[in-house]
């Protein structure tokens, strides 16, 4: 009997999902958990590796036992995750030896600033198509290197490893038999050379990383090893795709052309443009990166990263308590017509497409006597449509193309007037597909392509379906006013911490 199902792993930056696919790519189950983050001084975030593992474990064992799938009817398991975050573990306890860095940490600035004094700058974005900013890994295993006692002894003897989220999961999932990741994963490194697709000998050595540390690095839809857990009985599933959230959902969304793009909303937000075989670099502020390795070849893709979305929302809920749920934010945004010139900008770990200011934090401006708490809310949950129309300008540019049409995706596209002023703002149609997940959905087709589960892209081509269109419905005048108080506001937020 051929198997049913796909099994796709979302480890995102806030929560763990498991989510089991049909062959119409069609979830039929999903469960979900939400894990703890931890904010030990001003711009530093961190998670626990161990409670991702075992979140993410829960939610799969959640999962079988309310859908009543037998393990035996997974055809193959996708891993899509947070990219960037860092872990670093013991090769013999598989245990973690520090915190994982999550890729909104700001502690590494200071290293990153030092290799800009030192002129690396240029060079990095030649071989990583990435900019130099804490964001990305390879400063943060640095770090760890450098920090925990003991550490870059043992790495030296070839006792550590290093990881990002994918990474550690199919550690976990073999019970240490795998150490793998992915082009998209290993792009997001700042140690990889997007052109050559080998770690760069030279970054490393910059930064004191021996090579015994980082893991194999295979295309996006392979078979890199079977889950060995109990919870699976005597079906032995084959782990067969990984590949960066972002770059999932843009496979999730259909976007196989170059030219297609997607905006995705979640923790942060991240437009990613598909440039096909062509590496384009960015002379914008954005970030050339792999988008996937499928049939024996490399495409690449123009990326826009923004550091905080919703996670402005759940600062709402969580730190002001100004909402129960993020999904109130938007009965509380309607309950006025517009922000009242109130601005949020919500730069709480640096600014990153298109200006990539480490120093700059978050802000309020236009505060009056008249404001309220809606008027700040809705200002919020407007700054993550300002930043993806700055992100936009700078595709537009560097692609030479006028955008005809966003699909979105992402826990906040729930949210309808969110999105319907993200397409007033733009002045393009925002189109949110049916099936919001869409990056467990991109994990999944690569998992399934891996395993002849769906025969080759064309075959999954035609499932996307629209949910609905938001169509801009703004003056041009009014666009324009807002957006110049918005570049106003963001101006002002840079270079805040010394
Ligand atoms: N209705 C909503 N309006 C605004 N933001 C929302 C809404 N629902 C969820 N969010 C935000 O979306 C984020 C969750 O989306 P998700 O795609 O699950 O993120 P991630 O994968 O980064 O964990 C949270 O930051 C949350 O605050
Ligand atoms: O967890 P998300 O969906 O916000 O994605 C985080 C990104 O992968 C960070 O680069």
């Amino acid at each position: 009997m051929p198997r049913t199902y796909i099994l796709a792993l979302d480890q995102g930056t806030t929560s763990c999902r498991a989510i089991l696919f049909n062959h119409e790519s069609k979830p039929v189950g999903i469960s979900q958990k939400e894990f703890t983050q931890f904010y030990p001084k001003p711009g530093w975030v961190e998670q626990d590796a161990e409670e991702i593992w075992s979140t993410q474990y829960g939610v799969i064992a959640e999962l079988l036992a309310k859908t009543g799938v037998s393990p035996g009817d997974i055809a193959g398991i996708g891993i899509t995750n947070q990219r960037e975050t860092t872990v670093v573990w013991d090769k013999t306890t598989g245990k973690p030896i520090s915190p994982a860095i999550v890729w909104q940490c700001r502690r590494t600035t200071e290293i990153v600033e030092d290799l800009k004094a030192k002129g690396w700058e240029e060079f990095i974005r030649s071989k990583t198509g990435l900019v130099l900013d804490a964001y990305f890994s390879g400063t943060k295993v640095k770090w760890i290197l450098d920090q925990v006692e003991g550490a870059r002894e043992k790495a030296n003897q070839g006792k550590l490893l290093f990881g990002t989220i994918d990474t550690w999961l199919i550690w976990k999932l073999t019970k240490g038999q795998v150490h793998v990741t992915d082009y998209s994963n290993a792009s997001r490194t700042l140690l990889f050379d997007i052109y050559d697709l080998a770690w760069s000998e030279e970054i490393l050595a910059e930064l004191g990383i021996p090579k015994s540390m980082l893991p194999e690095v295979k295309p996006s839809s392979w078979i890199y090893g079977k889950a060995e857990i109990s919870l699976f009985g005597d079906a032995s599933i084959p782990i067969s795709g990984i590949a960066g959230d972002q770059q999932a959902a843009l496979f999730g969304q259909m976007c196989f052309e170059p030219g297609m793009a997607k905006n995705t909303y979640g923790t942060g937000c991240f437009m990613l443009m598909n440039t096909g075989e062509r590496a384009v670099a960015s002379q914008s502020g954005l970030l050339t990166t792999i988008a996937w390795g499928l049939n024996g070849k490399v495409e690449y893709a123009l990326e826009g990263s923004v550091f905080i979305a919703g996670a402005a929302i759940q600062w709402l809920r969580d730190g002001l308590k100004m909402i129960e749920k993020a999904q109130d934010s938007e009965y509380m945004a309607s309950t006025v017509e517009d922000t009242d010139g109130v601005y949020v900008v919500p730069a709480f770990t640096g600014l990153g497409a298109p200006h990539w200011n480490m120093r700059a934090r978050g802000a309020i401006f236009g505060l009056t006597r008249g404001t309220e708490q809606a008027h700040l809310i809705r200002a919020t949950l407007e700054a993550m449509a300002y930043q993806t129309k700055d992100v936009l300008g700078a595709m537009e540019k560097d692609a030479q193309i006028t955008l005809q049409a966003l699909r979105v995706d992402g826990g906040a596209v729930a949210n309808n007037l969110l999105m319907q002023f993200q397409a007033d703002l733009l002045g393009v149609k925002v189109e949110r597909p049916e099936v919001i997940e869409t990056t467990a959905l991109g994990a999944a087709y690569l998992a399934g392509l891996g395993v002849g589960f769906w025969k080759n892209q064309g075959e999954i081509c035609s499932s996307w379906r629209m949910d609905r269109c938001f169509k801009p419905d703004m003056s041009e005048e009014r666009r324009t006013k807002l957006y110049r108080g918005w570049q106003k506001a963001v101006e002002r937020s840079k270079d805040w911490e010394d």
